[in-house]
Order: structure tokens, then C-alpha cells, then sequence
């Protein structure tokens, strides 16, 4: 079968083209895909997918998720379900206009998290509205042996942005984080986060599902607010993050956020699937 490759700031999926929802994808097929050495290799998958062929019922503003065109039906690499990707979307809307399947620079997707409107800006960034961020609260999680608190945030999908005092490369992030499973009944995906100076942050992230990957768009966006929301910190509304595999950034609006960054398609060809 055909797929693409792409990635946003390193954060990488293998995209496979189901115009008509004729694949019933298993996680052990979705977790070959994305292995990197027996596989194509992805921190997730992107099946593309168009929403009247999704034949999954949707939760989040269904009606208005049904009047888009397409469906970003994402996977994290171990073949778990995940309602929404930030850098993914990006990559999705990518491919979109390199395929010829959307017209115009301004158009919308459907998540499991709801529409996601994206623009593609003239320097070929590409802006997404990512809907509601919500503060939920603290939280806490055991990293490396150790405990963090942190803010909880919900993008769409989980976060645990956690503050840390050093340099986030000296973080241990070789473990799968701890959550405490009343505060993230669903698991969650884990930020640790230091401001650098007003309006630009470092982070890194331990996703749910997929491990320590390079860069996470929903996380960034988790981060950004929970730093913006921290008492005392010097405020802002905009935001650049920068992670492991290059920088985007965030523009927090009355509840919402805005993510620009990059997002490039770097292979297409044929793959076969595992039986
Ligand atoms: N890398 C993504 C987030 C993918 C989903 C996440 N692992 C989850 O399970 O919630 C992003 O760029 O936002």
C-alpha cells in the first residue's frame, strides 16, 4: 500500500492515504509500521482518512467534525488511539495540499478532539488552531525513581507540564512517567519545561504511547500555558518553544492557543503491512 513520511520539528509519522476507509488497522500492524529498525518507522501514524468513511462514532462536536472533508485518524506507535496531535495536524494538512486533496491556504480537519482549522503561511509555516486548553489543576507523576508535580492540562489529549529548575537535557527521561491514574485515568503524555526568558521555553516530553520523542505539539502548547498560568512568572501570550527537534510557536487566546511550526512530507512509497 502507498504511504508518506513526514515529520513536525522531528516529531515523525508514516501516513497512509484510506480515502475510503477500507483499512481496519490492528496496533500490531500500526506498531510495525512505526518500528525503526523492521519498519518504516514513525513516532505515530496519520491514516487519511475522509470523515464520512471514518465509521467510528466521534464524541467531540461530532456534527461539526462531520462537515470536514477529512479525518486525521492518528495513532501513537505502540497502536494506541489518541484524540488529537499538534505537530501531526500540521504533517496531515501537509500532505493535504501536496496530494491535491484540499484547495486554498485556509481549511479544516477533523480530530477526535474536534475541528482544527489550519493556515499555511506564506514563509510555508503552518499555523493551527488547537481549540481548547484547559488548566485542570495539579498534578503529579514519578520520574526516574523521583517525584514532579506539575499543571494538568488538557489539550484535546492529556499533559503533565512539569517546571524544572535546570536545563531540561539533564532530565531523566529514560522511563515511562509514573501518572497517578485518578488524576489521568487515560494516561497521559509528560512535559518537563523551563522558561529561559520571558515568551521562550525548552522543553522536553515522554509521549503517552510512544515514548520520548522529539518534539510533541499538544505539549507545547501544554507547556506554554501552564508556564503563562504560573504565579509570579513573567506572563505572556506568545511563546517559543524550543525542543529536541527544533522550535514552534504558541499564542495563547482567551482559552485557546494557536501552534506554528513547520511540517514537512520527506518520503512517499510502497509498504506492505504485517498480516
Ligand atoms: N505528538 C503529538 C501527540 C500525540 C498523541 C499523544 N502521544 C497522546 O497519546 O496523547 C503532538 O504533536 O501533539
Amino acid at each position: 500500500m502507498r504511504f508518506a513520511k513526514g515529520h513536525g520539528t522531528e516529531n515523525d509519522f508514516v501516513i497512509l492515504p484510506d480515502p475510503d476507509g477500507a483499512l481496519d488497522l490492528t496496533p500490531a500492524q500500526i506498531a510495525a509500521l512505526c518500528d525503526r529498525r523492521a519498519g518504516v518507522g514513525g513516532d505515530g501514524v496519520l491514516r487519511v482518512v475522509r470523515t464520512k468513511a471514518l465509521g467510528e462514532r466521534l464524541s467531540a462536536d461530532s456534527a461539526a467534525v462531520e462537515a470536514c472533508e477529512w479525518f486525521m485518524d492518528y495513532r501513537n506507535a505502540d497502536g494506541s488511539i489518541a484524540e488529537m496531535c499538534g505537530n501531526g495536524v500540521r504533517v496531515f494538512a501537509r500532505y493535504l495540499v501536496r496530494a491535491g486533496l484540499v484547495a486554498g491556504d485556509v481549511f479544516e480537519i477533523g480530530t477526535r478532539a474536534g475541528v482544527r482549522r489550519v493556515t499555511i503561511e506564506d514563509d510555508g509555516e503552518i499555523t493551527v488552531d488547537m481549540g481548547p486548553v484547559r488548566l485542570l489543576g495539579e498534578g503529579g507523576a514519578v520520574l526516574a525513581g523521583g517525584p514532579v508535580r506539575g499543571a494538568r492540562v488538557s489539550v484535546g489529549n492529556p499533559h503533565l507540564a512539569c517546571a524544572v529548575p535546570g536545563p531540561v537535557a539533564e532530565v531523566d527521561l529514560s522511563a515511562q512517567p509514573e501518572l497517578d491514574a485518578a488524576e489521568f485515568p487515560e494516561g497521559g503524555n509528560v512535559e518537563v519545561y523551563r522558561v529561559l526568558e520571558p515568551g521562550t521555553l525548552e522543553m522536553r516530553v515522554y509521549e503517552r504511547g510512544s515514548g520520548e520523542t522529539r518534539s510533541c505539539g499538544t505539549g507545547i502548547v501544554a507547556a506554554a500555558a501552564a508556564a503563562a498560568a504560573t504565579p509570579g512568572a513573567p506572563g505572556s501570550d506568545v511563546w517559543r518553544v524550543r525542543v529536541p527537534g527544533g522550535e514552534c510557536v504558541v499564542t495563547l487566546e482567551a482559552g485557546t492557543a494557536r501552534l506554528r511550526g513547520p511540517a514537512v512530507i520527506v518520503a512517499e512509497g510502497d509498504v506492505h503491512l504485517a498480516e
